[in-house]
């Protein structure tokens, strides 16, 4: 059993480079196209690949099958509600998926020499001379784009799950600002939701100069670090987890400011991790440890455990909060208040 263990996790970077496979040649939508159990020959002239490829392609699929992504009977393969996921025409968490770290930082990602080395720093900043991906960003558009492109590409999905189990986070404000909002597509879903509501996205100039323009939501570009616009409610989605906890009481206390400078009792919603909530489902306490290791190594933030996002509220001087449990995701809600 040891032996298989450990074979199975020394092979186990195929699993991320089959998915990404399956994403780019778009099988989910051919086979959606298909309109029912699609034979192995079907999905591969309808992608298309040269005949001499179909044993790959079986091969391929045959792993994607027995990891539950798709499904298989006589008649051909079917989607799952996992290759659903993939749909360009739904969720297309096709970027997401495809989002290979390695292109961004090469190959110094946890290696022994790398732990030992007296070089500290993110894999960002031994890759690109000192800087945060931000700034790499910055220089870099095509990383940035793409990197904006798979956070986009994540967050319908979340989103709507967001917004399906805590609704009543929503009630009661007029406006809201979605700070490190990325393009928009939180905002989008969270406008359409609730009509009534005045939604901004707050980013970085250059990363809001992609947004679309909508009637749903407008757009200010700035840093979050100088000042925030003021608002009934800030959202924080995915933002605290990519910086230390310095960083964070830094950004929660302009947070603070903006709410407290309306009318209204204002608050900060953050949709984060928590490492030691209650789990829904085996792979998530799994997957949100992977997540904290990607976010130690690239950028320098953490998944933090409940009594670590008590500390850091309390430092940045929030009277109370109040920690929702995660219903679908793997992302918790935490409501601040000044
Ligand atoms: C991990 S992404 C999260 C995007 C989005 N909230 C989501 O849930 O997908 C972090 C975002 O923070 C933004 N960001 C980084 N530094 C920032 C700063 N100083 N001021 C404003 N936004 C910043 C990035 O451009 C990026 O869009
Ligand atoms: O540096 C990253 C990388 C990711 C990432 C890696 C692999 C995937 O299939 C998807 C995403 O996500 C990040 C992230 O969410 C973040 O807040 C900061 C950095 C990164």
């Amino acid at each position: 059993m040891e032996l298989v263990r450990l074979i199975n996790q020394s092979v186990s970077f195929i699993s991320s480079l089959v998915l990404r496979c399956a994403a780019e040649l778009q099988i989910s939508d051919h086979i959606k196209q298909y309109g029912g159990p699609m034979p192995l020959h079907e999905l591969a002239r309808s992608i298309p690949i040269p005949p001499e490829k179909d044993l790959m392609l079986v091969q391929l699929m045959e792993l994607l099958v027995h990891q539950g992504v798709y499904a298989k009977c006589e008649a051909g393969y079917q989607l799952t509600p996992t290759s659903e996921l993939l749909l360009t025409e739904g969720s297309n968490m096709g970027t997401f998926v495809s989002f290979i770290p390695e292109v961004f930082f090469g190959k110094r990602f946890f290696t022994g020499k790398w732990f030992k080395d007296t070089d500290v720093g993110t894999v960002s900043e031994l890759a690109y001379n000192g800087k945060q991906i931000w700034h790499v960003f910055k220089e870099k558009p095509e990383l940035g784009n793409f990197f904006n492109e798979a956070m986009a590409s994540q967050c319908k999905e979340s989103v709507r799950d967001l917004v399906a189990s805590h609704p009543d986070i929503f009630y009661g404000i007029n406006n809201l600002v979605d700070v490190g909002g990325g393009t928009g597509t939180t905002v989008k879903v969270i406008a359409d939701t609730f009509p009534g509501l005045r939604c901004t996205v707050f980013d970085l100039p250059n990363v809001v100069e992609n947004a679309p323009n909508s009637d749903s939501f407008s757009v200010v570009g700035g840093d979050m670090f100088d000042n925030i616009p003021t608002a009934d409610a800030i959202l924080l989605k995915t933002i605290l987890h990519d910086w230390p906890d310095e960083d964070c009481v830094r950004i929660l206390e302009r947070c603070k400011e903006a709410v407290e400078s309306t009318e209204k009792n204002g608050k900060v919603i953050v949709v984060d991790m928590v490492l030691d909530a209650e789990v829904n489902d085996s792979k998530e306490t799994e997957t949100k440890l992977l997540f904290n290791l990607l976010l130690i190594s690239t950028v320098g933030g953490k998944e933090r455990t409940k009594k670590e996002w008590h500390d850091l509220i309390i430092r940045a001087g929030y009277s109370d909060y109040k920690i929702y449990p995660a219903r679908m995701s793997l992302y918790s809600v935490i409501e601040l208040y000044p």
